[in-house]
């Protein structure tokens, strides 16, 4: 079994009592905060910061975070949106974490989860998101259309990810206009930048919003990816060790 086989395991465990247990509460506000229209027009590379405590392939990265001093790092630091890591179980990340983070800053919410079914989405929304993550790999067709459309009709945003030329047709075939390409294999843990140098090009960049997700580390590597129409990185370990944020931006926010 993956770890990705094991992951969608535990998520719907986790589906399963918040069936029983969460209820949509309808009173709670939603702002919208539009991660396409910031990053489509933006002249240097969008950076997407994550909320990473621990990953199944990298272990503890920095256990202790205070999510709301970190999340406030990156917005004074020249992050375009944040992204908070909300699965428990293998990266030790909580719900509460992307609340905090939302009470901080000013800029879109990118809920990280394993996303299966739609209540997930429903709490997503109702502790501040405004961009839930579809994984390509982790659904089938029919499910990723049918969340998809339902996070949508809850005005959210959609990054779907995907890691090769047949998910990349499907995210497509769905409707999607933000999508990230996952450098990263979450069934081998493999990073290789040149996943995004490989399938940017079948994108039209002038509609679709393209990220590149994982293993970003250098100016070097970010100029590998923005010849192809890439506009945002999505960066999480590197944040998460950082001394020196301020500096760890500049070196990433490439001109595009
Ligand atoms: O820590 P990195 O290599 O900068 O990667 C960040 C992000 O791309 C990664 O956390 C990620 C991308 N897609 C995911 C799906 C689920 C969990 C995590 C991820």
């Amino acid at each position: 079994m993956t770890i990705l086989d094991q992951i969608l395991q535990e998520k719907e465990k986790e589906v399963r009592h918040l069936k029983a247990t969460f209820t949509v509460d309808s009173t709670v506000p939603y702002q919208k905060r539009s991660l396409f229209d910031r990053f489509q027009q933006s002249d240097r590379m969008n950076i997407i910061a994550e909320i990473k405590r621990s990953s199944p392939s990298r272990g503890i990265i920095n256990q202790n975070v205070d999510p709301r001093n970190q999340a406030k790092d990156y917005e004074t630091s020249g992050a375009g949106a944040i992204s908070v890591l909300t699965d428990e179980p293998f990266f030790k990340g909580t719900m509460e974490d992307l609340r905090a983070v939302r009470e901080e800053v000013n800029l879109p919410i990118l809920c990280k989860d394993f996303i299966i079914d739609e209540i997930q989405i429903n709490r997503a929304k109702q502790y501040g998101a405004n961009v839930i993550l579809l994984i390509v790999a982790a659904l089938s067709k029919e499910r990723l259309q049918a969340l998809f459309t339902y996070a949508r009709g809850l005005d959210l945003e959609v990054l779907v990810e995907v890691h090769n030329e047949q998910e990349l047709e499907l995210a497509q075939e769905t409707g999607a206009t933000i999508i990230g390409i996952n450098n990263r294999n979450l069934k081998t843990f493999e990073v290789d930048l040149a996943i995004t140098e490989r399938l940017a090009g079948s994108v039209n960049s002038n509609e679709t919003l393209l990220i590149s997700e994982s293993g970003f580390r250098s100016t070097e590597d970010v100029a590998r990816v923005k010849q192809n129409g890439v506009k945002g990185i999505l960066v999480g370990e590197t944040m998460m060790r950082s001394e020196n944020l301020q500096h760890t931006f500049d070196a990433l926010r490439v001109n595009l």
